[in-house]
């Protein structure tokens, strides 16, 4: 096959969704999209790089964090260690890796989960891998190593995930340093060696079903929280009261977005946590004025609020009044936040797991 293009497409995802922390994902409908075409004609060896070119357009354009340097582009660095782990250093022939990307990043809708499953996707189609969707869970998990974004990026829907206990010999291979699984970044050397391969099975999800009336209002910050920092400022323990607080409200929470009509009550009851949102609110000013005052009984359409992800984006679940809801959040973080801030919003739904479409 002289030449090969198609398009990666992969939802941005909302994690917790309230007490589930590091469990619960929801894939929504704003996609990250990679235009790949493979020109196998040129002559060898390539004038290119590592055989890739990178093009951009979208969030984060012409910013530090997006490297048109297939070395140091998140995504394309992915795609290698997956390539690598079978054998293949660079991209196989000149490829072109034209990137579209709406996720803000930094905001908490899983913009780092959507890019590195489409690096392993794209590492999986241009090597002609033949894994199936959770060996590739496996490779997302070593890159990101909580399951809840990438699980739900891949699979799509309304997901649970959970890691199974693994061997000690698969939790060292499972914490070795992203630096030494990802390839060197610019102006790194490539050492020749095989990156350590993922443990099989070390991930694993179940999708919930999700009433249809439910739509997701994301508010999004125009600052950032980077994901580490958020989950620095968490704490190492936590007490068997809060623990229990998250346990029945996690238990609650797939029966209650999925049941139709939706109950408003028991929704907003299940969307509360004592695990990361507290804590987080140093990071957020203002989340803590937005989980307490917004109530099913004080705003028509309103179901339940969480924090999406890491922040700064809310998430609120709602039936309707999506623009009084949007509002009445959007004046509480400018009132509680000492510099003057803009949020954009919009209304969110649901979305399918990551594809492939070849043309
Ligand atoms: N499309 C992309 N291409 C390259 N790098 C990306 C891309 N999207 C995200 N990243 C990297 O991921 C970082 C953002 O990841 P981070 O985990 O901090 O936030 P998030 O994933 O957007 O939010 P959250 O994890 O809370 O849902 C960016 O600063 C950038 O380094
Ligand atoms: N569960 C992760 C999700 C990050 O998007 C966290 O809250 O840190």
């Amino acid at each position: 096959m002289a030449s090969e293009s198609f398009v990666i497409k992969v939802p941005s995802s909302s994690a917790n969704i309230g007490p589930g922390f590091d469990v619960i994902g929801l894939a929504l409908s704003v996609y990250l999209e990679l235009h790949v075409t493979i020109d196998r004609s040129k002559p060898e060896p390539s004038k290119l790089p590592l055989n890739c070119r990178i093009t951009y357009e979208g969030q984060g354009e012409g910013s530090p964090d997006i490297s048109l340097d297939p070395s140091s582009n998140l995504i394309t660095r992915v795609a290698l260690y997956v390539l690598r782990c079978h054998g293949q250093r660079t991209f196989p022939a000149e490829t072109h890796v034209h990137i579209v990307n709406p996720i803000p990043l930094g905001r908490g809708l899983g913009s780092s989960g959507s890019a590195v499953v489409a690096g392993v996707m794209l590492g999986h189609e241009v090597g002609h891998l033949q894994l199936d969707l959770d060996r590739l869970f496996d490779f997302c998990l070593m890159i990101e190593r909580h399951p809840d974004n990438v699980g739900a990026s891949l699979y799509g829907g309304f997901v649970g995930t959970y890691l199974r206990p693994l061997k000690p010999e698969d939790v060292q291979r499972i914490e070795i340093p992203l630096s030494e699984v990802l390839p060197a970044p610019a102006g790194g050397v490539d050492t020749g060696e095989t990156p350590p391969e993922p443990p099989y099975g070390i991930g694993h999800h179940i999708k919930f079903p999700w009433a249809t009336e439910i739509k997701a209002v994301a508010i999004i910050p125009d600052f950032q929280v980077p994901t580490h920092l958020a989950r620095s400022v968490l704490p190492p323990h936590y007490s068997r009261p809060d623990v229990t607080f998250n346990m029945q409200r996690i238990a609650l929470l797939p029966v209650a977005l999925g049941t139709s009509p939706p109950d408003p009550e028991l929704i907003h009851l299940a969307m509360q946590d004592k695990v990361h949102q507290p804590y987080r609110q140093t990071l957020i000013p203002g989340l803590g004025e937005v989980v307490q005052s917004m109530s099913p009984s004080s705003q028509p359409g309103f179901l339940g609020v969480c924090l999406s992800g890491a922040g700064p984006t809310i998430l609120a679940l709602a039936t309707g009044h999506f623009d009084e809801i949007a509002e009445r959040i959007i004046k509480i973080l400018k009132a509680a936040n000492p510099k003057e801030i803009d949020c954009q919003w919009r209304v969110l739904e649901p979305a399918d797991g990551a594809q492939v479409i070849r043309r």
